[in-house]
């Protein structure tokens, strides 16, 4: 009912907010665009889920969003991808796997710091009633 499309609504000015923040910062610009496959030909060989900032925005904008966690598990493949695809020690994998764990420490951070457990837990029960 309305009052729950008023959670929603802020769950998701919540979102964009934290995805908007994580699209500045100059460390995660090789994250906010999908990988390019002309440029990496053999990604979705190996990469069966991708995921990047943009993306996130449009899934907010989708309402594809009910609770905090759904957009973790999502903003979590971004990472997770970048470490699956460049497993190498070669400079240039340990340097995109470090920028992959610095986004992963910074949304778990803001999460932390921004996100009321108890507004969490009313997303959680609309998402149970659905
Ligand atoms: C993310 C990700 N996961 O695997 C890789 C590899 C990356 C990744 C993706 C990008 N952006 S891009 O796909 O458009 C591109 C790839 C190759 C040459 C030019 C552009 C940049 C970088 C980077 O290190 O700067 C790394």
């Amino acid at each position: 009912e309305e009052q729950e499309e008023d959670v929603l609504r802020e769950l998701r000015l919540f979102l964009r907010n934290i995805t908007e923040r994580l699209s500045l910062d100059r460390r995660f610009k090789a994250f906010t665009k999908p990988v390019d496959i002309e440029e990496v030909p053999d990604y979705l060989m190996v990469i069966k889920k991708p995921m990047d900032l943009s993306t996130l925005l449009t899934n907010i904008d989708e309402h594809k969003y009910v609770t905090v966690s759904e957009f973790m598990a999502d903003a979590d493949l971004i990472w997770k991808n970048t470490l699956e695809y460049n497993p190498d020690s070669d400079p240039m994998d340990r340097n995109i796997r470090h920028r992959a764990c610095a986004l992963k420490d910074t949304v778990r951070a803001i999460i932390r710091d921004e996100l009321d457990e108890d507004f969490e837990r009313v997303c959680e029960e609309i998402r149970e009633s659905r």
